[in-house]
């Protein structure tokens, strides 16, 4: 037996979205993206709640606090590191990585990793709506795959 996200059983599924507010003209454009992909599926808007904290560092700790309260059926992470003049690149996008991993790992609830880690303003910017996409538009359909066959099968 198969089992996939359906995205036609968007109805009453909840999710929250935890932004982080450093790099906001690159996350706003993400969270635009998965916001818009969200009602495209039928998702409620009182269903999407959105979180903003300082930077990516921040949003393991609140994605794992969402998902132990069992309020939503996946949590998108959206981030925008980039490497830029800044010394800590790596670690913060190491560490927004495997916290988000352990984050859904601990939680129980899909955690989708939509944080961008790029080289330069000018390639964000592609993946924020630009000429590659929006990667918090597919971070979105992911989370309504993951949410979705969680809720019929588990
Ligand atoms: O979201 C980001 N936070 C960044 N740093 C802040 C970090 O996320 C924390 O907010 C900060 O370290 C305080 O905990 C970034 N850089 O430093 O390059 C970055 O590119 N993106």
């Amino acid at each position: 037996r198969h089992f996939r996200g359906s995205f036609s059983k968007c109805q009453g599924l909840r999710f929250a979205v935890v932004v982080a507010q450093f790099n906001e003209v690159v996350t706003k454009l993400l969270l635009e993206g998965a916001v818009e992909t969200f009602k495209r599926y039928s998702v409620r808007e009182e269903d999407i709640e959105v979180w903003w904290v300082p930077g990516c560092f921040e949003i393991p700790v609140l994605a794992q606090k969402l998902g132990k309260t069992g309020k939503y059926d996946a949590i998108l992470c959206i981030g925008a590191v980039i490497r830029g003049d800044t010394t800590h690149y790596d670690a913060v996008a190491n560490s927004a990585a495997s916290g988000v991993l352990s984050a859904g790992l601990n939680s129980g609830v899909p955690c989708i990793f939509g944080v961008l880690t790029c080289d330069s303003m000018d390639q964000a910017l592609n993946r924020a709506g630009g000429k590659v996409g929006n990667k918090g538009s597919e971070a979105a359909v992911t989370a309504i795959e993951m949410a979705t066959m969680c809720r019929e099968h588990i």
